[in-house]
């Protein structure tokens, strides 16, 4: 798996982006840092001509100025050791305020991504890890920038002086970086391509780490006795990544040990044509030694300057990553003619719905015609896989459909921004999200300006029935629901509490209820996990809360979904029954033999208890 390497106009422009995203971040430490590496860099300079001068005073006996000669080589030395500090500290804060600036941008855009299927790409999952790494020491441009600055510098300075002695031999150690930039370039492409070849193994190495780090997954863990697999699985993967590395590593230390030759070469045949230049007269010994420092100052400079640039170059390349996706389109597309979308009037009518997850996947919806009327409740039953929860997910826009449309009140949901969809529907999910949170904010999350009433939240709580499990803990409303982290000291919290898993359903609800203005509400398995009294007490309190509204209800408990204005049931990627609960079961099909068979089972309960209770020794 590889993909295409941006083009060196994309390469252009992602390093006035990223040069720009460093001074935006900190403008007054980037100055800061270029001062302090300045004056470093002269400080050297400084102490050889102070120390020149100490040494020509000694000789020609003027001590009177030694002492002031020796307190500015005092003052100068200190001034170097502090500008060394001020440049570790100005080139962390240059580090810390851009990966602040690139991590706002990154997640700005991730948040953007309006449907879920780039959440299910591994393509875009491996970009977003590298996105996130190049993010994460920016200012490591402005110090290869540097480095290449001050080499330019250090190169020009020494290439005068070997000019003067030998002009072609000048021309032939310039050139031989040449060869050098290109091979450490196209070693630098292929470091990054490595990178992005290995990210599925490096995620998924993350992904054992996490498994056998959280709380989520350790009691299965234990319970199977999985410690073991799942290590080999995460060495396994490590040991694919690292070995992908020391291939790369290899190729680079072959190559740069043949560049080194290369090098060694030139300034060995310099050294030989300036000996026999020196033995013919035409050279002094002066000129000799002048020339090995020369031949030598310039190569290891021009060293330093390739390898700044490719580091900028590799930089660079990491960074398109950050750049593709703070620039993509926010996923779905978008309508040109962008539609308002009034109050739900008439209702939803789903007209001919084909949908697969992708073109090599099975169609799971097969031309679906439904008509959610509003005002009424329509549930939607089926066995598992049938395709309910991803008729749902289409409801709120989160893919589109691949063939037929979704009309509210006659527009096409693809004309309206998603957002704007979005702000029409509440919504408690199947895998509802358990916040390590406070409970306020479990229950804020569900419409956050609305919440910055007190009043309400608890209202909610109270209408999905936890409010007094909530009030009961220790710091009520305002206790931190996890053990993993801690707690708000300021609330001199030690740690926080677990709920229970229908206590959880029921904050779930609770954020449903915040959005009860809404104007279509989707309970997608609203009550899977409450004791049977919770449920009737839940189902009775959605009921009142739907009466009037508009609302598509999930659920594998028929009973519960008896008293649906309409009951639908989707099997095979179709509608294939649809009618209210009595007129269904007198249809005697797929929905008449699921509830059968549920009834029966509760009947079956029954009837063994009322044997075990008949046939009890009296
Ligand atoms: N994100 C996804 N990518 C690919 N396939 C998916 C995705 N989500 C669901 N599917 C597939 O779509 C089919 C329908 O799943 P869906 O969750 O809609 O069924 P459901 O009727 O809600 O099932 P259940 O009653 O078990 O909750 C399943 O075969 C499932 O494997």
């Amino acid at each position: 798996m590889s993909e295409p390497a941006p083009t060196r106009r994309e390469l252009a422009r992602n390093a006035v982006r990223a040069a720009a995203m460093v001074w935006r971040s900190a403008p007054i430490h980037v100055l800061g840092y270029l001062a302090v590496t300045l004056v470093g860099s002269a400080t050297p300079v400084a102490v050889a001509w102070l120390t020149k001068a100490v040494l020509d005073g000694v000789a020609r006996g003027q001590t009177s100025a030694l002492l002031n000669l020796a307190v500015a080589i005092a003052v100068v030395t200190a001034v170097a050791t502090a500008v060394t500090h001020a440049g570790h500290y100005l080139r962390a804060e240059v580090d810390r305020r851009t990966a602040l600036r690139a991590k706002e941008e990154l997640f700005a855009a991730v948040c953007r991504v309006t449907g879920l299927a780039p959440f299910e790409s591994p393509a875009f999952l491996d970009r977003l890890r590298l996105a996130e790494q190049s993010a994460s020491n920016p200012g490591r441009l402005v110090d290869t920038a540097l480095s290449v600055a001050r080499g330019t510098v250090t190169v020009a300075g020494f290439v005068g002086s070997l000019a003067l002695i030998n002009p072609a031999f000048t021309v032939v150690v310039l050139l031989s970086a040449v060869p050098a930039l290109i091979i450490e370039l196209r070693m630098s492409r292929q470091r990054v391509a490595m990178l992005w070849r290995i990210g599925p193994a490096e995620r998924r190495e993350l992904f054992y780490a996490h498994l056998m780090s959280t709380a989520d997954a350790a009691k299965e863990i234990r319970l199977f006795d999985l410690g073991a697999f799942l290590r080999l699985r995460m060495l396994a993967e490590l040991r694919t990544a690292n070995a992908a590395r020391r291939r790369m590593d290899q190729r680079e230390f072959s190559v740069q040990a043949s560049l080194s030759g290369a090098s060694a070469i030139v300034a060995g045949a310099g050294l030989v044509w300036t000996i026999l230049a020196a033995g013919r007269g035409q050279l002094s010994v002066g000129d000799v030694s002048m020339f090995v420092a020369a031949v030598a100052g310039v190569q290891a400079a021009l060293n330093v300057m390739v390898s700044a640039g490719v580091m900028v170059y590799e930089q660079l390349l990491m960074f398109h990553h950050h750049v593709t996706i703070v620039t993509a389109e926010p996923g779905l597309p978008a309508s040109s003619q962008a539609r308002s979308l009034p109050p739900l009037r008439r209702g939803i009518e789903l007209r001919d719905v084909w949908f697969r997850y992708g073109p090599d996947h099975p169609w799971i919806l097969r031309g679906v015609d439904l008509f959610v009327p509003n005002g009424e409740t329509v549930a939607l039953v089926g066995r598992n896989g049938a395709g309910k929860s991803t008729l749902v997910k289409l409801l709120c826009r989160f893919y589109d459909p691949t063939r037929g449309a979704i009309l509210w009140d006659g527009v096409d949901i693809r004309d309206v921004p998603p957002e704007t969809l979005r702000a029409r529907i509440g919504a408690v999910f199947q895998d509802f999200v358990s916040y390590e949170l406070t409970a306020t904010d479990n229950i804020a999350v569900g419409d956050l300006p609305a919440a910055q009433d007190q009043t309400r939240i608890e209202q909610a709580a109270r209408d999905a029935g936890v409010h007094d499990t909530v009030a009961a803990l220790p710091y009520g409303y305002r206790t931190l629901l996890s053990r993993g982290f801690p707690a708000d000291e300021e609330e001199e919290q030690e740690q926080g509490v677990l709920l229970s898993g229908g206590q959880w359903q029921r904050l779930a609800l609770a954020r449903a209820f915040l959005r009860r203005d809404r104007d279509l509400m989707i309970l997608d398995e609203p009550s899977a996990g409450l004791d049977p009294e919770a449920e009737h007490e839940v189902h009775s309190q959605l009921a009142r809360l739907r009466s009037g509204r508009t609302s598509v209800v999930i659920s594998h408990r028929l009973g519960a979904v008896r008293d649906a204005d309409r009951i639908v049931v989707l099997t095979d990627g179709v509608v294939a029954e649809e009618g209210t609960h009595a007129a269904l079961l007198a249809e005697g099909g797929t929905y008449a033999q699921l509830f059968t068979r549920q009834a029966a089972g509760y009947l079956d309960d029954a009837d063994t208890a009322a044997t075990e209770t008949a046939g009890a020794p009296r």
